[in-house]
């Protein structure tokens, strides 16, 4: 029997909220193992469009400078890192105006195949294997990733943890952004938000954090121990 433990690929995917970051970024750290956050990648291309002053709701013009900002995505998951053409974005893409048009620089297909690409090149780079999080991830990026999780919530529990994070917000509007965002994110033609028929879905509602964590490293640990699948 060999000592060396076999690289693993962890694909998490879900709506917002549901707590795809913080479960993924403690698997990765638990595990020893990489982590890519592709909502920041996103996020960083539509920072990029905002401040190269394209207009967002042009489809034809998001897609014809698709390939000009230079992403360079950190897979450290005790310091996740991002960076636009070298400089740090990882402050203004969690700004409120990168939130509110970034699903619109997401649906467009030749943004996805950019990123999609970079994702797939970043995750074949990880030696010991990574926890990839996103919306996609199962479906598209990654189909054969030996673990799929499909993190839920209800929009109640998104909203409030969503709102326990900036202090006096609107708990009924958070949530309405929420579903606002999910719903455009599951509509678009391109790679839509939907879980794999071979994920293991988690509603992490009634779950504390460190019960998610504890139940996806649970479930990694279990898919390492399997014997592996032979294609035959
Ligand atoms: N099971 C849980 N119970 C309570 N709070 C949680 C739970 N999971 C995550 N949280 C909290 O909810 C908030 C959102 O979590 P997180 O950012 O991980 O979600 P996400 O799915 O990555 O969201 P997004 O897709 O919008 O980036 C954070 O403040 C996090 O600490
Ligand atoms: N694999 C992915 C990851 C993210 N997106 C888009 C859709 C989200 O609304 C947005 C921001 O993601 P977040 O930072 O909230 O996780 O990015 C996507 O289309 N595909």
């Amino acid at each position: 029997m060999s000592d060396t433990v076999e690289s693993v690929i962890v694909a998490i995917d879900g709506p917002s909220g549901t707590g795809k970051s913080s479960t993924s970024k403690a698997v990765a750290s638990a595990l020893g193992l990489s982590y890519l956050d592709t909502g920041a990648q996103y996020r960083a291309i539509t920072w990029w469009m905002i401040s190269n002053g394209i207009d967002v709701s042009d489809a034809a013009a998001v897609a014809a400078v698709a390939g000009k900002p230079v992403i360079e995505s950190g897979t450290d998951p005790a310091a996740p890192a991002i960076t636009v053409d070298g400089l740090d974005a990882s402050g203004p893409i969690r700004t409120q105006e990168v939130t509110s048009k970034v699903s619109a620089v997401s649906a467009v297909p030749e943004v996805r195949t950019v990123i999609t690409d970079l994702q797939r090149s970043i995750a074949s780079a990880a030696g010991k294997g990574i926890v990839v999080e996103g919306r996609d991830i199962g479906t598209t990026v990654l189909p054969d990733a030996d673990l799929k999780i499909f993190l839920t919530a209800s929009p109640e529990a998104r909203a409030a943890r969503r709102s326990g994070e900036i202090k006096g917000s609107d708990v009924a509007a958070t949530r309405e952004a929420l579903i606002r965002r999910d719903t455009a994110d599951s509509s678009r033609k391109t790679s839509p938000l939907a879980k794999a028929d071979d994920a293991v879905e988690v509603d992490t509602t009634e779950l504390t954090l460190q019960q998610v964590i504890e139940c996806v490293v649970t479930l990694v640990e279990e898919r390492r121990s399997a014997p592996k699948q032979v294609a035959r």
